[in-house]
């Protein structure tokens, strides 16, 4: 396993796509951050604290687990929608740690469009590691990184893992 992010590395992506958030967006105005669960969700925060240091506005940040929605795992009969607001017609951005074959955020988006109609939706992943399998693309990426389908990637957060790292590893390791 060897280490592409390490802790200063992550917390500096995590300043750069706020900064792009806002430059993309023109502010922050109807801008609602989607964490998806389970690390996207500490990501979406940790990008909610920066953003408020940055522009001195705090915008609402929800958690998502799209897996009812993804259509390889229809055997979770259970679907957890944190949503605590309306998204109609905001600005979405969803937020995730990995973005690999798109069926997660494929799900996401599903699990999103049920419930409201928001304006527009953008997605952030810390990691891309192609692969897709369906017409997604991130808007804001931490990092670009080729890998073949025998490795995965391992994304570590202190908020749950007790350390921030982002890891390439051989799936059997
Ligand atoms: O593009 P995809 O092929 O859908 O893969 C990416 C997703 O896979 C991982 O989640 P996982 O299902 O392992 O759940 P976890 O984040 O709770 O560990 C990762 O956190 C992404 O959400
Ligand atoms: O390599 C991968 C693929 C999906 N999700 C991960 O966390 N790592």
């Amino acid at each position: 396993m060897h280490k592409i992010l390490d802790e200063l590395a992550i917390k500096r992506v995590i300043a750069r796509i706020a900064n792009e958030i806002i430059e993309r967006n023109k502010g922050l105005d109807d801008v609602v951050l989607i964490g998806i669960v389970t690390r996207g969700e500490f990501l979406a925060h940790r990008l909610c604290e920066k953003l408020e240091e940055i522009e001195g506005i705090r915008v609402p940040v929800y958690n998502l687990n799209p897996e009812f929605f993804r259509d390889d795992r229809r055997h979770h009969e259970f679907m957890l929608m944190d949503f605590m607001g309306n998204i109609d017609d905001k600005r979405v951005v969803l937020v995730d740690d990995v973005l690999y074959t798109g069926r997660t955020v494929r799900a996401a988006m599903d699990a999103l469009m049920v419930k409201d109609r928001p304006r527009s939706v953008q997605l952030v992943g810390l990691v891309d590691r192609g692969h897709r399998e369906l017409p997604i693309r991130g808007d804001f990426i931490g990092k670009n990184v080729p890998t073949s389908q025998s490795e995965k990637i391992v994304v570590r957060l202190k908020e749950h893992d007790g350390e921030d790292g982002v890891y390439v590893a051989e799936k059997g390791e």
